[in-house]
């Protein structure tokens, strides 16, 4: 069927991507479809086709070339298309079609007006995994003391949660009839929540977390794990279970649970390899002791929880000692799962510890900001949503709107999501070069304000945002 668009046209060269079992199938000449974002997206866009383009025509001559598609959202939408036309049809039709797209920042007024164009993106594409590494680059200036010890990647559900946005303002009539049942009816019939009364003059926010969603999420970043090396091959559930126990405990518990059946050959949990190690180092150990030493405060609980832990520790060792036993889990991906509270202070005091953080939403959105802040802050954040029939590449941070138009913004998140796009289309001599690139932009100090504020001693002047994309141009022949 013939596609057609309102206002832009497609380049007249150029392939279409397809996807086969959730992979895309790149052609040679890919038609890219780009939004250039609002603020700031002004200056970084151009910075950031540049190098990609750059690095794809000194990696593969000719043999390779992205044919970008330019289409519209956010403010630049509204000038072509109409008021309030912040995401035409047009661009879901582009994006659609072309499989794989990339955007600068968008902006989301602060309550009220249009909800996120950022999130309705991802939502009408189910992009589900916002997948975000933070990581390292030698040279970057940092708060920290040893930045380079953190090299984790933020696996981040990207549909649900407060992403689905279900909501009803304080005072509103839905608000004040969905509290009066909630009161009356609802709680009163759970005996669980006691005499709890929700207060008369609240908002209410919905905050669901489906199995289906929280499991495609691990899934993939189990998936992502099995490609790391030791130790790096790990997964670590991230949530606040202990207060909120049936939407972010439930994500924990489906989260093993998935590990435990679609990867049981490959996985191992952090509770699993406690079991098994006490065993290997005491071949005698009865099944109470072994219970004992993985539960912390084993004594001093009733006999049904005490029968409980015997009962997980036995089937433990009657499903896995064969296949898992005698030193075998060391070799497996290793599941593991930290509070979020907690899991914010250990990225700063054990950073080496962790790899992959599996999120849901919200803390997600918070862990990936402060992560990207201890390896150099939000111009070296990139990201990138995924999901089975298209993939959408971003930075982390906004729009920036105080820096807009000056050209000096750093545009480092832009290109390395660029390079997130390259690895996921099997360029990988390009997206090499690139990181190649910005590592020795910013070893020889070349850096942008961002950046040159932080460095001992200062760089003045910094790098406009335009010459940073030049200098690691100027890197790739090193
Ligand atoms: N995916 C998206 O498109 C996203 C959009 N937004 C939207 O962007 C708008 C602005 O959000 P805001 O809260 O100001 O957050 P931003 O992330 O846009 O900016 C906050 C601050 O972070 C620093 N920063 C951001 N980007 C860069 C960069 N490329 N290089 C260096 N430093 C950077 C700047 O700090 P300093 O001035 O101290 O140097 C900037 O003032 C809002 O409408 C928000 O909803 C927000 C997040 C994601
Ligand atoms: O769309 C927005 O305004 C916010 C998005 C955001 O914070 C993020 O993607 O991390
Ligand atoms: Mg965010």
């Amino acid at each position: 069927m013939t596609v057609s668009y309102e206002k832009i046209t497609p380049p007249t060269t150029g392939s279409t991507i397809t996807f086969s079992d959730g992979k895309p199938l790149v052609p040679d000449d890919p038609i890219i479809p780009f939004i250039r974002g609002d603020g700031t997206g002004v200056d970084i866009w151009p910075a950031t086709a540049k190098v990609i383009d750059a690095a794809i025509a000194a990696a593969y001559g000719g043999q390779r070339k992205i044919h970008w598609f330019k289409v519209y959202a956010g403010d630049e939408a509204c000038e072509i298309y109409g008021t309030y036309q912040y995401l035409p049809q047009d661009t879901l039709t582009a994006i659609k079609e072309y499989g794989i797209a990339i955007k600068g920042p968008l902006t989301t007024p602060i309550g009220g007006g249009i909800r996120s164009l950022n999130v309705a993106l991802r939502q009408i594409f189910d992009l589900y995994a916002c997948v975000r590494p933070c990581r390292y680059y030698a040279g970057t200036p940092s708060p920290h003391k040893t930045p380079e010890k953190l090299d984790v990647i933020v696996y981040r559900e990207n549909t649900e949660d407060i992403y689905l946005g279900i909501e009803w303002k304080q005072g509103t009539e839905i608000a004040d009839k969905l509290i009066n049942y909630l009161n009356t009816e609802l709680i009163p019939a759970t005996p669980e929540h006691g005499k709890k009364q929700i207060p008369l003059d609240a908002g209410i926010g919905i905050k669901p977390i489906s199995k289906t969603g929280s499991q495609r999420l691990v899934r993939r970043a189990i998936e992502r794990a099995l490609t790391l090396p030791k130790p790096k091959n790990q997964v670590t559930l991230v949530h606040k279970g202990n207060i909120m126990k049936y939407t972010e405990g439930a994500f924990r518990d489906w989260g093993y649970e998935l590990a435990k059946s679609e990867f049981r050959d490959v996985c191992v949990t952090e509770m699993e390899s406690w079991i098994l190690s006490n065993k290997e180092k005491n071949p005698d150990l009865s099944i109470e002791d072994n219970a004992r030493m993985v539960e912390p405060g084993y004594d001093a609980l009733t006999d049904e929880k005490k029968a409980k832990i015997c009962q997980e520790v036995t089937s433990v060792l009657d499903a896995i000692w064969e296949t898992h036993g005698n030193g075998q889990w060391k070799d497996k991906i290793m599941v593991n799962d930290r509070i979020a509270d907690s899991i914010f202070q250990q990225i700063q005091t054990r950073p080496d510890e962790y790899s992959i953080l599996a999120t849901m939403n919200l803390n997600g959105d918070y862990l990936s900001d402060a992560a990207a802040a201890i390896v150099g802050g939000l111009g070296m954040g990139p990201g990138a949503n995924i999901g089975d029939t298209c993939a959408i590449f971003e930075a982390t941070h906004g729009t920036a709107p105080k820096h807009a138009g000056l050209d000096r913004i750093n545009p480092g998140s832009v290109i390395l999501s660029g390079v997130m796009m390259l690895e996921y289309m099997g360029w990988q001599e390009a997206a090499d070069l690139i990181k190649k690139g910005i590592a020795a932009a910013v070893a020889n100090r070349q850096v942008t304000y961002d950046l040159a504020r932080l460095m001992e001693p200062p760089v003045n002047p910094p790098l406009k945002c335009s010459e940073f994309a030049d200098a690691i141009i100027s890197h790739f022949g090193d």
